[in-house]
């Protein structure tokens, strides 16, 4: 180990300083599994040792390091610097333009598929996919070359218009649900739990048509108590239980999972399993059907899949619709809830920001009831609760964009100067600098703004406001360029009907005070819950929101 750490450093220290940039080391990968499960806690013993205290060790070998750290290493050392591992060379750029070309020079930076969450492995071929991904079938996250630009253009055109107006309805439904159970509650807790089960139940409706009534933890947990087999299982179960064990399904893999001598728990999600891609068998087999006799179907993500992959002459196989079909579940049910998290705390911090949503909301629907809430005419109105999305994203991108450069040196212009980029570098936009840069983002860059979004319009439109666009480049939350979030649109509707909902009927959210507490130190207590506990589990999040209850309270 000692003896192919210190080779791997010497190699990556010599490709990079062909580049002609500043070099940090650090001498654990942050691909290496085992580090990645200790590397908090081990750190903040070791920091402690003074010849430790401010090496890069201490700074940046552990997952997260670059939220913590914002721009301020781009503005010590340079828009352009390299961090050399044992594994490989970590290229960090905070230039909205560099990033701009790295986004759209697709086979230059392509995705590394080898890196997945938290699941790093490092497989030989380093092309080839951790085939545990692919627990339903091969997909669009995983797949390179062709086989990715098929699937990419059938999934593009699923995430349509129509779709669009399905998540919105369902959302609106969802949220009413759940502001009445937390209106119903002296304080919460389960707000996180909550908005997954939003998220997941949006999932459920716009990707295979099944509407779920909203379900509170409390309820929940009662259903839970039932044995499940696979053929007892419902769809509605089924995926439930897939989604919030994608991580044991990934980690494990289904083959393992089989066994009859494990835990209840694990029997149930291999039930879940096996329940789950027998119902995914007989929608295609009715949706192929249906698109045989020339019969329109509802617009979900699954049929319309189905249906592309008929009519295109080379569409998606089977195996490869549930794939996607899976892959969607697990890219977009996560991502919005941790999302919608950090949003609600940082609105429950900042209740001018509430009223000044809700102001939004008024003037969009008046009294007009959810029902008659219409998705074109509305949405582009909402530009303010969009704005709440785009600023939380900017502080607290769930998902990094990491690039690589493959099996090739690729030119890359920064600052006006053009460096080498060796191969098998990993590039990392550093989302949590560029997004935070005073220098593209003002003074206030580090504060939870949304009305940064908004830019005041002289006449025209209904409100004189626009929503203001980001430079391209500053802001990748949801990535850019080829490989770009395709659900991206999915998640703006469904956060912003969702957070119209909320903000709706006069409804403020604040934190629960403590004891002798005011109310100023418990948005402050919040804030500082934000920052300083929050982390990478498998994508960016709020690590304990329960800790600080929140209460609903009518104006
Ligand atoms: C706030 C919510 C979301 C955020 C911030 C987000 C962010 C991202 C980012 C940054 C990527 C690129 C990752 C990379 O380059 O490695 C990505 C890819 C992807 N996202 Fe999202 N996402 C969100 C919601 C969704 C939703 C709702 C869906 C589907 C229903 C979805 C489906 C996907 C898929 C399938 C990919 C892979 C695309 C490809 O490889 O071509 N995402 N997302």
């Amino acid at each position: 180990f000692v003896v192919q750490t210190i080779t791997g450093l010497l190699r990556n220290y010599a490709a990079a300083r062909t580049i002609g940039v500043p070099i940090r080391f650090i001498p654990i990968s942050p691909l290496n599994p085992f580090w990645v499960l200790v590397d908090r806690k081990a750190l903040s013993f070791l920091r402690r040792l003074p010849f430790l205290r401010n090496s890069s060790f201490a700074r940046y070998n552990w997952r997260g390091w670059e939220v913590a750290d914002r721009y301020r290493s781009h503005q010590e050392i340079g828009d352009l610097w390299v961090l050399v591992t044992p594994f490989k060379n970590w290229i960090y750029v905070n230039d909205p333009e560099a990033l701009n070309s790295i986004f759209r020079r697709g086979s230059d930076f392509p995705r590394p598929v080898f890196v997945n969450g938290m699941f790093h492995v490092r497989t030989k071929a380093a092309l080839k996919p951790p085939s545990i991904l692919e627990v339903f079938g091969p997909n669009i996250a995983t797949a390179t070359g062709e086989a990715w630009k098929t699937q990419r253009k059938i999934a593009l055109h699923c995430f349509n218009e129509q779709n669009n107006e399905i998540v919105w309805k369902e959302a609106l439904t969802l949220a009413r649900d759940v502001l009445s159970y937390w209106t119903s509650k002296p304080s919460i807790n389960t707000a996180a739990d909550d908005l997954r089960t939003l998220s997941l139940h949006v999932l459920s409706r716009a990707g295979f048509g099944k509407s779920f009534k909203f379900e509170s933890q409390e309820d929940h947990q009662r259903a839970s108590g039932d044995k499940a087999t696979a053929s007892s299982m419902n769809h509605k179960k089924a995926l439930e239980t897939i989604l919030e064990n994608c991580v044991l399904i990934l980690a494990l893999g289904t083959k393992f999972i089989a066994n009859p001598w494990l835990p209840k728990k694990l029997r149930d999600v291999y039930a879940a399993y096996l329940a789950f891609r027998t119902y995914m068998t007989e929608i295609y087999e009715e949706e192929k059907a249906a698109y045989a006799a020339g019969r329109v179907t509802d617009s979900n993500l699954m049929r319309s899949m189905i249906r592309a992959s008929q009519a295109e002459a080379v569409g998606m196989t089977e195996a490869e619709i549930y794939g996607n079909m899976f892959v969607f579940n697990f890219a977009g049910h996560d991502t919005v809830a941790h999302s919608f998290t950090f949003s609600i705390f940082f609105l429950a911090a900042n209740p001018a920001v509430q009223d000044w949503l809700a102001e939004e909301v008024t003037r969009v629907f008046g009294d007009r009831p959810i029902e008659a809430w219409d998705y074109r005419a509305d949405f582009p109105r909402l530009k303010r609760c969009l704005a709440v999305l785009y600023e939380t994203l900017r502080l607290y991108t769930p998902v990094p964009a990491i690039k690589w450069t493959a099996d090739k040196a690729v030119p890359l212009v920064v600052g006006g100067k053009t460096y080498v980029l060796p191969p098998d570098c990993m590039v990392a936009p550093s989302y949590g600098s560029v997004q935070t840069d005073p220098r593209f983002w003002g003074s206030d860059s580090l504060e939870w703004k949304p009305s940064r979004f908004i830019v005041k319009r002289n006449g025209g439109g209904d409100d004189g406001e626009d929503f203001r666009v980001p430079v391209r480049g500053a802001f990748i939350g949801w990535s850019d360029g080829a490989r770009d979030c395709p659900g991206r649109k999915f998640s703006q509707v469904e956060f912003v009907a969702a957070l119209a909902v909320l903000f709706r009927s006069g409804w403020r959210v604040e934190p629960v005070t403590k004891p002798g507490e005011t109310i100023e130190a418990a948005r402050r207590r919040v804030l500082d819950l934000i920052e300083n506990d929050s982390g990478s589990v498998l994508l960016l999040q709020m690590l304990h929101p329960e800790r600080a209850p929140l209460v609903w309270k009518r104006q």
